[in-house]
């Protein structure tokens, strides 16, 4: 589970370029629960995550993620709970080290397990098979640097070493957008199948609206900070694209205020 309490993140405080990123919003997810967010560029969906995974200091509010505070847990702690796939392929894995290594790094986050016990052949017939899953051909070929691969294969293992910790959350900041569309479907397909095999608690940054509605059990949508819309059961069922854009129509164009927004 993953809950956010109160959370309001300033950046440059008290400075000509103070930004108020994310503006006392709370949100729960439950076990096993899968939410996308979308919102407008500067909307603070990046910074939501960041301040769950511990990147980003909170100025105010709590985080709960598998019933542990980890608000005052720094981001290395948190990785026990946490996992994250990035935008960016290079990130989240070493691109000097090959397969084997980034994998065994993967594996020995968030456990009290060293690298080198990490890497025993043992381990590496185990992941194998889980690499073989993938259908890439790449778990014969084990020894290679991870920066000779695709961004589509990156994102793909990227997935695989989520799931090789113990952590329960997963975290995905638009981890599809780098790549082509026959990558980013695979990649996407990947998701679902490893949320729903893991019982994931995720959450997923889109600029997607049809991943918004198609991928995981609820959509919600962020504009300035605030948390404008939050959809799930029937009601998300119901929703297309459509209503979606006349929801960002309605933000963008509409001067509403901050209370509106927040009840809207
Ligand atoms: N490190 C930082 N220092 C100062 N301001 C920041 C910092 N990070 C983000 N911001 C500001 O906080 C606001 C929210 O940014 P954030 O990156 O979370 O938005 P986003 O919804 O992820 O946007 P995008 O879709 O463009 O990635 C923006 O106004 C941004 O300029």
């Amino acid at each position: 589970m993953i809950e956010v309490q109160n959370l309001s993140i300033t950046f440059n405080p008290g400075t000509p370029n103070e930004r108020r990123a994310l503006k006392d919003i709370s949100l729960r997810l439950e076990n096993g629960e899968f939410a996308c967010i979308i919102g407008s560029n500067g909307a603070g969906k990046s910074t939501l995550l960041g301040s769950i995974a511990g990147d980003v200091p909170l100025s105010g509010g709590r985080i709960m993620v598998s019933n542990t505070d980890v608000t005052k847990l720094p981001a290395e702690q948190r990785a026990t709970y946490i996992a994250r796939v990035f935008q960016d392929p290079l990130l989240g894995s070493c691109g000097d080290l090959s397969i084997a290594e980034n994998l065994a790094l993967a594996s020995a986050r968030g456990r009290r397990r060293t690298f080198r016990r990490a890497l025993n052949r043992h381990y590496i017939e185990t992941v194998k098979g889980r690499i073989s899953e993938l259908g890439l051909g790449l778990e014969d070929n084990l020894s290679q640097p991870m920066g000779s691969l695709s961004g589509g294969q990156r994102q793909a293992l990227s997935l695989v070493m989520a799931t090789l910790s113990p952590s329960s959350v997963l975290l995905l900041d638009e981890h599809t957008a780098a790549l082509d569309p026959r990558n980013a479907e695979f990649v996407l397909d990947l998701t679902k199948r490893f949320a729903e095999r893991y019982g994931l608690t995720v959450l997923m940054v889109t600029h997607s609206m049809r991943q918004a509605l198609d991928m995981g059990t609820r959509t919600i949508m962020l504009h300035e900070g605030n948390i404008i819309f939050d959809a799930s059961g029937s009601h998300r069922k119901d929703l297309t694209i459509e209503d979606l854009l006349a929801q960002f129509r309605r933000v963008r164009n509409e001067d509403i205020s901050e209370d509106r927004l927040l009840v809207g």
